[in-house]
């Protein structure tokens, strides 16, 4: 390996960190003397000037086998956040009596249920600022601690107090994996592909609500079933422990903290035969644009970095986004969806409700695997306004056919219904949750967590923060109105009240939400810098997918390949 030498206490860096520029500005000439002069100008425009010259220093090396280790071991807290939230409904049927000798009463359930999106609300308000002060890698540790201690408490609770606070800190992991893992993802990613790996997470959470329902079924009818499924929890958390005391932390977060040899080192590893020069004009530009957020100490630094998050325009209309984009995610009504549908499938003459949130469930992970293919290459946006569209005639469709089933719903979660068995209405409602699961996970089931991208550098950690304690803070709140919603206002009330929001949620991310795929992080608040510039996002999208296809194709081209090779103009350049 290359060995990359940034002196951090004298050398071309000192004094750079913090003397970069607004986000709207421009870094001027880095060295214009230097060898590698064909890149060293680095300049950041406005998207909407016409004389574009804004060149982003790019990597045109195959990925390797690092990122992607990175990218997996990082997701495992995906992988986390969605067996635990998803096994508890199987949990909570068989526990029995076996806690305090008696039955859980419905708030019993209630409170085991919410405490871990509690835990996840309060952890991920302060998770963001634990990373940008400790680093990503140490927060992500941090919550498997969290979820070994929740998990040894629930799996030898004998007490409904003791599961309870189990699963509270269990939700603290789920709250700081939730938001951690997809910003680190989406620090390492290259920005060809960062949509894909942060999708890995979403695959990940998916695949782990699918998986503890597969295990929840399995051990249904097991003695301490529900002790195993908790326990089973562990074997991931551990791994991922295990696997971070070996891996570092994110090329970025070492840049924030003045650890230039570090971010070296890791960006060599991460980018396969990467030139020399390469590596270290990456290094001058992310260093140049990285801002040092002014303060006496940590605390008034964190005030700071708070206030410029509103008070800059640019990551005040990321924030406004990210956090919108939450709030859409959870008040679609997924979540409760995904509890209700064992009761409508029940009615409608299924008598397996953990088989069939199976088929919900595999229909979410599918779905994300479409997003997986697609987030890339057809770009945020266009997925996003299928699957919104998608999600509102689906959820017409179900409250119609609820309209004509006749259910009604009459407290403690049990339904009145005049017709039970197959009936063409019952089937509809099958039909048309799998139709909105699918369309859920093609765009707002999955998109949300790109979240990191929006922000800039300084605001991230705090920024994601804001955003993931939207979305538990929505999840929280769905959850508790659900059964209360279809009492007082109807399942035809709440379907349409769930189209409704989706309409209007398609109607925002039209007007608002930009393509940022295949920008660099550090492109996108030029985008956020006066508007949302959709267009200006749109064009700017389409002409880096064109660079690097422009590259791919000159690629098979022998002279131009041994070129790459050898020169640092394996960068995309943009003139
Ligand atoms: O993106 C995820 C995913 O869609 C899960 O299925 C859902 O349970 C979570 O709330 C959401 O954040």
């Amino acid at each position: 390996m290359t060995k990359h030498q940034f002196s951090e206490s004298a050398g071309p860096f000192d004094g750079q960190a913090g003397a970069g520029h607004g986000p709207s500005g421009v870094v001027d000439e880095v060295d214009p003397d230097s060898d590698a002069n064909s890149f060293s100008r680095i300049q950041i425009k406005p998207v909407n000037d016409e004389d574009d010259t804004s060149v982003m220093i790019t990597f045109n090396q195959s990925v390797s086998w690092f990122i992607v280790v990175l990218t997996f071991v990082a997701s495992i807290s995906g992988f986390m956040f969605g067996y635990d939230t998803g096994y508890i409904s199987s949990a909570l049927v068989s526990i029995g009596t076996d806690l305090d000798g008696k039955e859980l009463t419905y708030g019993n359930k209630e409170i085991i249920t919410a405490a871990t999106s509690l835990g996840a609300l309060i952890s991920s308000v302060v998770a963001g600022t634990c990373a940008d002060i400790w680093g990503r890698k140490p927060c992500i540790m941090f919550s498997n601690i969290m979820f070994v201690v929740g998990a040894v408490l629930q799996v030898s609770a004998h007490s409904f107090w003791q599961m309870a606070v189990g699963r509270l800190i269990m939700g603290f992991g789920v709250g700081i994996g939730s938001l951690i893992s997809p910003l680190f993802i989406g620090e390492i990613a290259p920005k060809m592909i960062r949509g894909r790996l942060v999708v890995i997470n979403s695959l990940c959470l998916t695949g782990g609500q699918l998986i503890a329902y597969g295990c929840g079924a399995g051990l249904d009818k097991v003695h301490n079933g529900w002790r195993i499924l908790v326990g089973l929890s562990l074997i991931p958390t551990c791994i991922q422990f295990i696997c971070f005391c070996f891996l570092p932390d994110t090329p970025r977060f070492y840049v924030m903290q003045g650890k230039l040899d570090k971010a070296a080192q890791v960006l060599a590893r991460s980018y396969n035969n990467a030139p020399d020069e390469l590596i270290q004009q990456k290094i001058i530009e992310l260093n140049t644009l990285n801002r040092v957020i002014p303060g006496k100490n940590v605390a008034a630094r964190v005030v700071n970095t708070i206030k410029e998050l509103h008070v800059v325009p640019s990551n005040f209309r990321a924030l406004v986004l990210a956090c919108a984009m939450q709030g859409i995610q959870q008040f679609c009504g997924w979540n409760s969806l995904l509890y209700f549908s064992g009761t409508v499938f029940e009615t409608v003459g299924f008598k397996n409700p953990a088989a069939v949130s199976i088929v919900v469930a595999g229909t979410n992970f599918l779905f994300t695997m479409v997003a997986f293919f697609a987030i890339d290459r057809f770009g945020r946006r266009i997925i996003l306004l299928i699957g919104l569209p998608g999600m509102c005639v689906s959820l017409v469709l179900c409250a119609i056919a609820f309209h004509f089933m006749d259910i009604k719903f009459v407290g403690g979660g049990s339904a009145e219904i005049k017709e039970t068995g197959f009936t063409a209405w019952g089937i509809i409602i099958i039909l048309s949750i799998i139709l909105y699961a699918a369309f859920y996970a093609l765009g707002i089931g999955t998109v949300p967590w790109q979240q990191s991208e929006l922000f800039p550098q300084e605001v991230r950690g705090v920024g994601t923060s804001y955003a993931t304690a939207t979305n538990w803070a929505g999840s929280l709140v769905i959850a508790s109105c659900f059964l209360t919603m279809l009492q007082n206002i109807t399942p035809t009330g709440t379907f349409s009240f769930f189209a409704g929001l989706s309409f209007i949620s398609f109607l925002v991310i039209y007007f608002c939400y930009p393509e940022l795929s295949g920008l660099e992080l550090e492109e996108v608040q030029t985008i956020l810098k006066d508007g949302f510039n959709i267009k200006a996002s749109q064009r700017l999208a389409k002409k880096r997918k064109q660079q690097l296809s422009d590259l791919k194709n000159s690629a098979h081209d022998n002279e131009l390949q041994s070129y790459n090779k050898a020169k640092p103009s394996d960068e995309i350049m943009e003139k």
